[in-house]
Formats: structure tokens, sequence, C-alpha cells
């Protein structure tokens, strides 16, 4: 049998094994970003079960960029890929994201309360030397014990789910370089899109399950969930393992990974351009996610809906999600299709589906309803985007379009919306067409973004490199929910002062707020992300880094 045989007999070169592989990191990254957005649709009964006001909360969920940032986990989890390869990674990962969740859900159950481990963080950890004075620690005097301890859990989630992040990056690059490795990193993040859907739908479900209100049974949801990850990463261990023994190409023991191929990293220029435009692009995207509702309240005007049986305020929520799987679907078993014909009618069908959701979104008038259709088009295009960067090419291209598509839709929510404040109709015509816009945005960037990052940096240091772009986006993550939140105050001063000395409720404030000072903050954000973008198609064309070209050369 000649070499040239041996090669085309690996798992690596059937098709069928190579999407199996992408079906179990897939799945496994679906599953980490159900819960790390798992408590998120619950805020109001962790504060009506557990005490949590928004600053508890808030603060919780920071905790999870805490260790990555602060103590630079991300950095050493980079390493580790490096020096001990993929499937050791992805097991490690799974196993850190399932310790943490479990910690995570002990906090928030009935047996936490009353035991003296409750008592012991009532008293203690009530700030950190040094992170407290710089206004970064994850603890405070009088948090809820139970908010502290689900802080520690979701800081270590925090770690396992960054690093699985970084490590099914280099997993897709190991088994799909030079084949259709765009369209796998697009259908991933697809998947990852539906996970955000699925925890907001489902976490009020378990959390109510029965009329009788735990929310220890959405987070329990989560962690069988991870644990469901983690069996996934062990398939893929074995998977992984066959490979190498085919290739026997073991890439940490034949060229071994050493701390100065950092220093190769961080003197690439256009290295630094990619990791400087995903900070941008993603501070203006994650943060903006967590306010986005609000603003919508604060800018339109909703009729009151029912929210007396769970079918009256669900079955709407429900049908928008079914669709979204039938898009996902469509879009991608169109990339497979070989007859351009059956393409068009199953884009004809998404694009009746999407109208379907949108006029569904309008009957229920709810904000929440409204920014539903966010994920939609991100898991409907992500894929498609995927495959015509493996086909065509044109990635930084790609990049500039989609920063230019957040500018233009920042600048829409901040002066264009609030002209439709009393014109119901018209308002969330706008709503919805900039936030489909926003959701081709977040479609095209990410697409285009990620797999570049293995035409800018050698093959054995790709994870350090995902990680260092991970930990540099993760100041970004950290660091504007707090800013969007300040200059909020800030520009709202009447509001705040009204609100302090009781002229208005609370309720009315919450929808009260004006929102363009923060949302041309997140505008400044695309345009600086659009400048990089630019220089980056300037560098791509001078030095040749092939950022335009398609990674499936015929
Ligand atoms: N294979 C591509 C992986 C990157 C996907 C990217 N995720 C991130 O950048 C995470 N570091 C951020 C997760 C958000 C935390 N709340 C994505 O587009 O989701």
């Amino acid at each position: 049998m000649t070499t040239t045989d041996k090669i085309h007999q690996t798992l690596r070169d059937s098709a069928g094994m190579r999407w199996l592989v992408l079906l179990l990191l897939a799945f496994a990254m679906f599953c980490s970003y159900i819960f790390m957005d798992i408590l998120s649709p619950i805020k109001d009964l962790m504060q009506s079960t557990r005490g949590w006001d928004s600053t508890a909360f808030g603060t919780m969920q920071g905790s999870e960029t805490f260790l990555n940032v602060f103590v630079f986990f991300l950095i050493f989890a980079g390493i580790i890929l490096d020096k001990m390869g993929v499937r050791f990674t992805a097991i490690l990962s799974g196993a850190v994201m399932l310790v943490g969740a479990t910690i995570n859900w002990y906090a928030v159950t009935d047996a936490f309360q009353g035991s003296g481990l409750q008592t012991w963080f009532t008293n203690n950890l009530n700030y950190i030397p040094g992170f407290d004075e710089l206004g970064i620690s994850p603890f405070y005097r009088g948090m809820p014990a139970s908010a502290k301890f689900a802080a520690i859990g979701f800081m270590i989630f925090g770690c396992g789910v960054e690093m699985a992040g970084i490590t099914v990056s280099r997993g897709i690059v190991k088994w799909f370089k030079g084949r259709e490795m765009a369209l796998a990193m697009g259908s991933e993040m697809a998947l990852a899109r539906l996970g955000v859907a699925t925890c907001m739908i489902f976490s009020p479900v378990f959390a109510k399950l029965g009329g009788v209100i735990d929310v220890s049974r959405s987070v329990a949801f989560g962690v069988v969930l991870l644990l469901i990850a983690l069996i996934m990463f062990i398939v893929y261990f074995f998977m992984d393992k066959k490979l190498d023994e085919q290739t026997g190409e073991a890439e940490e023991k034949d060229d071994p990974f050493k701390i100065s191929d950092l220093g190769t990293i961080l003197s690439s220029g256009g290295f630094w351009l990619v990791a400087l435009l995903c900070v941008l692009y993603y501070s203006a995207i994650f943060p903006f996610q967590k306010y986005a509702v609000n603003m919508l309240q604060c800018n339109l005007v909703f009729k009151e809906v029912p929210t007396d049986s769970f079918w009256a305020t669900n079955t709407v929520t429900i049908l928008q999600y079914c669709i979204m799987l039938v898009v996902a679907g469509a879009s991608f078993a169109s990339n497979f299709m070989k007859k351009a014909s059956m393409k068009y009618g199953l884009l004809t069908l998404a694009g009746v589906l999407l109208t379907v959701f949108c006029y569904m979104g309008y009957m229920r008038q709810s904000a929440e309803t409204v920014f539903a259709v966010f994920p939609l088009l991100a898991v409907g295009i992500t894929p498609i985007l995927g495959n015509y960067v493996d086909h065509k090419g044109k990635a930084a291209s790609m990049l500039m379009i989609g920063s230019m598509l957040l500018v233009l839709c920042h600048l829409t929510f901040a002066f264009v919306l609030p002209e439709f404040r009393d014109n119901a109709v018209g308002g969330v015509v706008i709503a919805y067409l900039t936030i489909l816009v926003l959701g081709a945005s977040f479609s095209l960037v990410p697409a285009s973004l990620w797999p570049s990052v293995p035409k800018l940096v050698d093959a054995k240091i790709i994870g350090s490199a995902y990680a260092l772009i991970f930990w540099v986006q993760n100041i970004g993550l950290w660091l504007f929910p707090l800013l969007i939140g300040k200059v909020l105050d800030k520009t709202n001063t009447q509001l705040v002062a009204d609100l302090k000395n009781g002229v208005i409720t609370p309720e009315e404030a919450a929808v009260s707020y004006d929102y363009t000072a923060p949302l041309v903050m997140l505008a400044c954000l695309g345009v600086a992300a659009l400048v990089l973008g630019f220089i980056l198609k300037v560098v791509d064309k001078k030095k040749g880094l092939g950022l335009e070209e398609p990674n499936i050369k015929a």
C-alpha cells in the first residue's frame, strides 16, 4: 500500500466521519452556551426566591470572565492546548465546566439554604484585597451567600467554557483545514446561537414546572447537558486518537510547543489586527445583547400581554423556536444541495418563515419577542456565509461589511427608533429591520473572523493564538457592560434623581432611559472595527496573507 493510499484512508478523509466529529464538538458547545445564560431569563425568580437583587445578579453573572481576564487563565488554557493537544484539553475543559456548573447548581438549591456553607459564605469572602479597590471584585459585603458561592462556580465554569471554545476551534482546524473549515465553524456557531435561544425558552419552563417555583431545576437541566457535553468530548477523544494513529502526526509531540512561540504570535501584525477587531466588534454585540430588550422597552410602546397561563405567555416563543430549528436545518442543508433550484426553494422557505416569525413577534408585542429575531438570522446565515468563505474567500471584505452594518444599526437605534416612539407599527417595523440587519452583521463577522486565524499563525501555535484573541476579547466583554450602565446613569441624571427622590417608581424608571449615549459609544466601537478591517485588507493585499482567498482551492 502506498503512502497516498494510506492518506486517503484516514478518518478525516471520510466526509461522514469529519461531520460526525463536528457534530460532537458543536453539540458540546451548544450545551455550554445553554448553561452560560441559564439564569438570564429567570432574573426575577432569583430575586424573589433567593434574594438576589440586580447588583448581586450582575456581580454573579460578571464573575464568568474574572479568572480568565485577571488571573490570565485563558493564556494558560492556550498553552495547555498547544502542549497537550486537542483531545486532552477537550476532556479537561468539559470536566472543568461540569465542576463549575455543579457548584453553581448547589448554590441555588434548597439544600444550600441554612447549611454551614451558607453561614460561612455569609460571614466571609466579602472582598478580595486589591481587586476590591479597583472595583473588579466578584464579591461584596452583603452579597447573598448563595450568590457568592454561585459566583465561584460560575468563575470555574467560565474557565472551562472559554477553554472549550479555543479547543473546539483548534479541533475544527485540525479536521477541516483545506476543506469546508469555515462552513464547519459557521455551523458550530449557528448551533451555539440556537443554544442561547434554547435556554431563553426552556430555563423558565424548568423553573416553573408543575406550578412550583424551583430555580435549581433550571440549573440542574444545564448541568445534565454539560454531562452530555463531556461525553461528547470523550467520544471525540477516541476519534481524534484514531486519526493521529492513522496519520502518525501527533502534533504536540512532533514539534513541541515552546513558551517562546508566544512571541511569534505577539510579533505578528495581522494577528493584532484580528485580535483588536475582535474585541471592538464583540464588545459592541455581546454587552449590547444584555441591554437590548430594555433599550427596546424604553423606545417602543408595547401592549400589556396576559401572563396568567404558561401557554398564553409562551406559545409564540415556542413557535418562534420551532421556526428557528427549521431555518437552521434549511440553511445547513442548502450548503450541501447541488441543484441551485433546491437552494432557492429552501431560501424562499426560510424567507416565508422569517416573515411569520416577525409577524408573531409583532402580534405578541413584547420587547423579548421582537429581539428574539436576532439569533434567528445568525442561525440561518452563518453556515451559508461560512460556505461562501470556503469557496470564494473575501473574509477581509466581509469583516468590513459586518462592521459597517453594526455602525448603521447602533446609529439607527440611537437616532431613528426614538422618533417612532408614538408610532406603534412604525417603531416595531424599524426595530425588526434593524435587528435583522444586526443579525446579518453578527453572521458576517464571526463567519469570516475565526476561520482567518489559521491563515495568520502556524498550526502548532493556533491554540495559543485563539486563547490570546479570546483573552483580549474577554477584557471588552467584562468592561463594556459596566461602561454601558455607567454611561446610562451619567446621561440620565434627571431620571436617576427622580427615582432616588421617589418622584417615579422603579418600574417607570426602568422603561424610561435615554439610550442615545451608550448606543453612540457602541457605534464608535464599530467605526474603529471598520477602520481596522480596512487596514487588515490593505495589509492582506501587501503581504499576501491570503485572507481574501478561498479555503478550498479547486
Ligand atoms: N469556533 C469559533 C469560536 C468563537 C465563537 C464566538 N465565541 C467567543 O468569542 C467567546 N469567547 C465569547 C463567548 C461569550 C460569553 N458570554 C462566538 O461568536 O460566539
